[in-house]
């Protein structure tokens, strides 16, 4: 079901309720606005009766003495105080309006980066079920439709609400004759513009809907144009768009249809009554019980009332869908990260080099509760050691890498770093240990410089040029246009794979942590290249507790140890030469890769 076309709920109304933190800050600017809003209001209510004072004291038999709006004043006094108030109104709606709007695109920037925030907090595993196009169109979209109603509808809303009241009130004081048949009328027309507004609200949320399909669509589309592209789907591809493009048309010429409808029917009952009570008026002062301005005022609270009521009508469509719209942001912002930080957490250890223990480690992606991803590892990584993980593909050694970083919880068993439990570190000082390459490196659209740079935020130039040096890196980015400086495009489309690894390895190695995971990081480079960062990645694991995974033997030949993985279990642990001799899975391997 399209999210829009959810109906209204109490719950959904009272999920506004939740956005009152975000205004609390500013209850002075609320006051103010409120303020505001009572005194444009009450200047609007005075209007008619100043204006049946001006045609009675002008045109009129003229007010009795002392009893209009401004004494006994004549047609110039008149004048001028009506223009008076005239320019009152207007200050005090701009002030409201400029008010109102500030609250609404502060609570919105608060709300904005507040969601924001507490969705980098979260682990891989929320990520996993909702998609960052979701949480992307819950940031821009929803905090817009609230901002419209923070910013305008309420006030919109509540203005009406007075000019509604108060106009009411009016009419009846005015003349309760021509209200109570007004009222009369209104009752028969309400219901059947009621229900084709319910009609309109359905279709247009429809097209909504239809619109979004479509720039979904495009949006999947554009993503993937190389692949388009090849297998020459264009023409496909646009024909797809247009149908949907079409069907939106088609939605948007009926909801524009039953509207147009409905205004012709609006404006024939608006003026059909008006039209009648100014008949029904005009024969009252002709027969002498009410005055001109009497009618001329009434003639105006009742166009008041009208503006009201429609008005009211819109910003209650605005309020529901925003109450949805807070729905899903405090969803977001409720939210509680599956990973836990310890309460009190430990210091990390002192040491220089870090040890690693797995320890009876069972884990299942919370997706595939049933699967054991790992199962039973254990391992102890002296400080220093460098260990390669090998085993065929979904054995399990990515999986390790996540549960170091605590992306997700172990299942049973326990992880230790430097002997401390990773579980009684903060997720900070735990990570901040670790200089991770992984199997696909990201590449931010920034330039060559903070790209690498991205390691550690206060590195110097020369710092960051040294550890581009090292993953041999420094001689492609000088050869780029703009050298250092040169951006690299969105999500590094302008690099090769293998130059992207070494920007993704110099970045690991600026960052000078204790710990080393290299996940594949040299499988995109040539024969040539992969010994100069072979060269770099030996030079950074000088004194560095390291893990590498590797599906080419010939690159882990230098490592301490080996340690064989399949099926999530340890199968076999050595020296590659051991290992070898053992002619285990280790063997099969080698020999089919190192023995060609
Ligand atoms: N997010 C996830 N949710 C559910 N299952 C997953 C997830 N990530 C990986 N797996 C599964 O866990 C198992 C181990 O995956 P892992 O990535 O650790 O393997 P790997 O040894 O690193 O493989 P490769 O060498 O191909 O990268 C695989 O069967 C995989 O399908």
């Amino acid at each position: 079901m399209p999210r829009d076309a959810v109906p209204a709920s109490p719950r959904r109304l009272s999920a506004l309720r939740g956005l009152a933190p975000f205004l609390r800050p500013y209850r002075v600017r609320v006051g103010l606005a409120f303020a505001l809003l009572c005194i444009g209001s009450a200047t609007i209510l005075v209007v008619p009766l100043a204006f049946r004072d001006l045609v009675d004291a002008g045109f009129g038999r003229g007010a009795a003495p002392g009893g209009g709006l401004f004494g006994t004043a004549g047609l110039d006094g008149h004048f001028i105080a009506l223009s008076g108030l005239a320019v009152f109104w207007a200050l005090a709606v701009a002030a409201r309006y400029y008010t109102v709007s500030w609250i609404g695109e502060r609570v919105t920037a608060d709300l904005r980066s507040a969601v924001y925030e507490q969705v980098l907090g979260q682990s891989p595993q929320f990520f996993e079920t909702l998609q960052t196009g979701e949480v992307l169109s819950r940031l821009t979209g929803d905090t817009t439709l609230i901002q419209t109603v923070v910013g305008s509808s309420v006030s919109m809303g509540l203005r009406s609400l007075f000019q509604f009241g108060g106009g009411m009130a009016m009419l009846a004081v005015t003349s309760p004759y021509l209200f109570a048949l007004i009222l009369g009328l209104m009752t028969l027309l309400a219901a059947p513009i009621a229900l084709i507004g319910r009609r309109v609200r359905a279709l247009s949320r429809e097209s909504q809907d239809r619109i979004a399909d479509a720039s979904a669509l495009a949006g999947e589309i554009l993503n993937a144009m190389p692949t388009v592209q090849a297998f020459t789907q264009e023409r496909n591809e646009a024909r797809r768009f247009a149908g949907r493009t079409e069907t939106g048309f088609a939605t948007a010429v009926s909801r524009t249809r039953v509207r147009a409808a409905m205004t012709a029917l609006v404006i024939a009952a608006v003026m059909g009554t008006i039209i009648f009570v100014l008949w029904i008026g005009a024969r009252q002062v002709q027969a002498g019980t009410l005055s001109v301005g009497e009618l001329g005022a009434f003639v105006l609270y009742a166009a008041l009332v009208a503006g009201g009521v429609g008005t009211l009508a819109e910003v209650w469509g605005d309020v529901m869908r925003a109450g949805g719209a807070a729905e899903r942001l405090l969803e977001l912002l409720h939210a509680e990260p599956a990973i836990r930080e310890p309460l009190r957490p430990e210091p990390p250890a002192a040491a220089e080099r870090l040890s690693i223990a797995f320890d009876h480690v069972v884990f299942c992606y919370p997706a595939r509760p049933a699967v054991r991803a790992l199962d039973d590892v254990c391992l102890d990584i002296a400080p220093g050691e460098r260990v390669a993980l090998v085993g065929p593909s979904g054995a399990g050694k990515t999986s390790l890498f996540q549960l170091l970083l605590r992306y997700y919880k172990v299942s049973a068993g326990s992880i230790r770093i430097g002997g401390r439990d990773v579980r009684e570190l903060s997720l900070h000082d735990l990570r901040r240990d670790i200089a991770i390459v992984p199997q696909e490196p990201v590449i931010f659209s920034a330039s060559a410089l903070e790209n690498i740079r991205y390691g550690r935020g206060d590195a110097t130039d020369d710092e960051v040029r040294q550890a581009a040096r090292a993953a041999a890196a420094d001689e492609f980015v000088a050869r780029l246009p703009e050298g250092y400086g040169t951006f690299l495009g969105e999500r590094g489309t302008r690099l090769s794979g293998g130059q992207r690894q070494r920007i993704a390895i110099a970045r690991a190695i600026l960052k000078n942590a204790r710990l080393l995971l290299l996940d594949e990081a040299t499988s995109a480079l040539d024969a040539e290249s992969e010994i100069l960062v072979q060269q770099g990645l030996d030079a950074a694991m000088q004194g560095r507790t390291t893990l590498v995974i590797a599906h080419r033997l010939a690159t882990v030949q230098r490592v301490d140890r080996i340690v064989v993985l399949d099926g999530g279990r340890i199968v076999e642990t050595g020296t590659p030469a051991d290992l070898r001799r053992q002619g285990g899975l280790y063997a099969r391997l080698a020999a089919l890769q190192l023995d060609l």
